[in-house]
């Protein structure tokens, strides 16, 4: 249940922290939303808010937020408001404010201190973990990039939270309803188009493997060659699951981290390791005992700073296709 009054009752709205997002919404200020700073007129907090547009879409995203907050790794939802602006319905959602800026971000802006095999462990069971309750949940995120892991704090223990699930699905919720009211009864239908869970669930651990590989050495797993925009022959490399552990930079990492990469990154969503299996993994398992052996990752993503938002973008690009399964045919 939404808050319907005004959220300027209770929140100042400020216009400082920009932090844009791609959500259709209508303040009259253009199609492209944005997440804002604003703070708690009683409290002098500060929160974060996103608007939406109210839509069939945006009730699912905030359903499925709600759902999920509260777990040490999921930013929290603290209030949500349904407000009016020139006729047009939104929903607007107060989040604690992730201040400390985005995973990425900070390795590169890491200086000295080299950012080390175990550190990148501990960063990939916080995710894991914040995998596993959505899974638990029977929750797909189906858009875990780089870009929607924040921290809350700069202080190097701030903990990674995972936001922005405006691509998020339910599991459990069995397609032929849909179809059976649509066009046939489901006893005909073929196993894979019944039971899709473990393609949109499949879809987090594979986001999970990219971002794991590129802890370990500072680019993705599958680029073009020098930031050229993604040719034919990547996106066959891509469905071939064609990548390596190239030297110098992976000269050094354990070979149970690559075992866990190569589980991750099966080209086959049928093949690839789910969450909980992951979470046995030992390099997940036991991450405080993997070895604390500095990595290239900094220097690196220093390096090909330029190149980030085509590593963003390629990675985006292949989600949307994995979030066109079987079942959206
Ligand atoms: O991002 C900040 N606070 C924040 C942000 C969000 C947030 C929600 C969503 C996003 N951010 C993105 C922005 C574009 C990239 N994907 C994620 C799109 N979808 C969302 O649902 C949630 C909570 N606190 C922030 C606040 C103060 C300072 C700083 C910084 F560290 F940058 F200075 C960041």
């Amino acid at each position: 249940a939404f808050h319907e009054y005004p959220v300027t009752q209770d929140y100042r709205i400020s216009r400082k922290v920009r932090v844009t997002v791609a959500v259709g919404v209508v303040l009259g200020v253009g199609i492209n939303g944005k997440v804002v700073e604003c703070e708690n007129r009683a409290t002098q907090e500060k929160y974060a808010l996103k608007v939406l547009r109210d839509t069939e879409k945006a009730r699912r995203e905030v359903e499925l937020h709600v759902m999920a907050s509260g777990h040490p790794h999921i930013v929290s939802i603290h209030d949500v408001y349904k407000n009016s602006y020139n006729g047009v319905d939104c929903l607007l959602v107060v989040m604690e404010n992730m201040k400390g800026g985005e995973l990425f971000a900070r390795i590169q802006e890491r200086g000295q201190k080299a950012f080390t095999e175990r550190e990148a462990a501990g960063i990939v069971n916080e995710i894991c973990s914040a995998v596993a309750h959505l899974h638990r949940m029977s929750i797909a995120h189906r858009d875990l990039k780089p870009e929607n892991l924040l921290y809350c704090t700069p202080a190097a223990s701030a903990a990674l939270k995972l936001t922005d699930f405006g691509f998020a699905k339910k599991t459990d919720e069995s397609e032929p309803q849909g179809l059976k009211t649509a066009c046939f009864t489901p006893y005909y239908c073929a196993p894979e188009v019944l039971g899709t869970e473990k393609y949109d669930k499949s879809c987090d651990l594979w986001s999970v493997g990219v971002i794991m590989y590129i802890l370990l050495c500072g680019y993705p797993p599958f680029y073009s060659q020098h930031g050229q925009p993604m040719s034919p022959g990547m996106k066959a490399k891509i469905k071939s699951g064609q990548y390596t552990f190239p030297s110098p930079e992976w000269d050094c990492v354990s070979e149970a981290a690559k075992d866990l990469i190569r589980k991750l990154l099966r080209t086959e969503p049928t093949e690839r390791i789910t969450i909980e299996q992951t979470m046995e993994h030992k390099w997940i398992s036991h991450y405080r005992k993997v070895p604390d052996t500095p990595l290239f990752t900094s220097s690196n993503l220093c390096e090909q700073k330029e190149q980030w938002v085509d590593v963003q973008d390629e990675m985006e690009a292949t989600l949307a296709s994995m979030r066109v399964g079987p079942e959206n045919i």
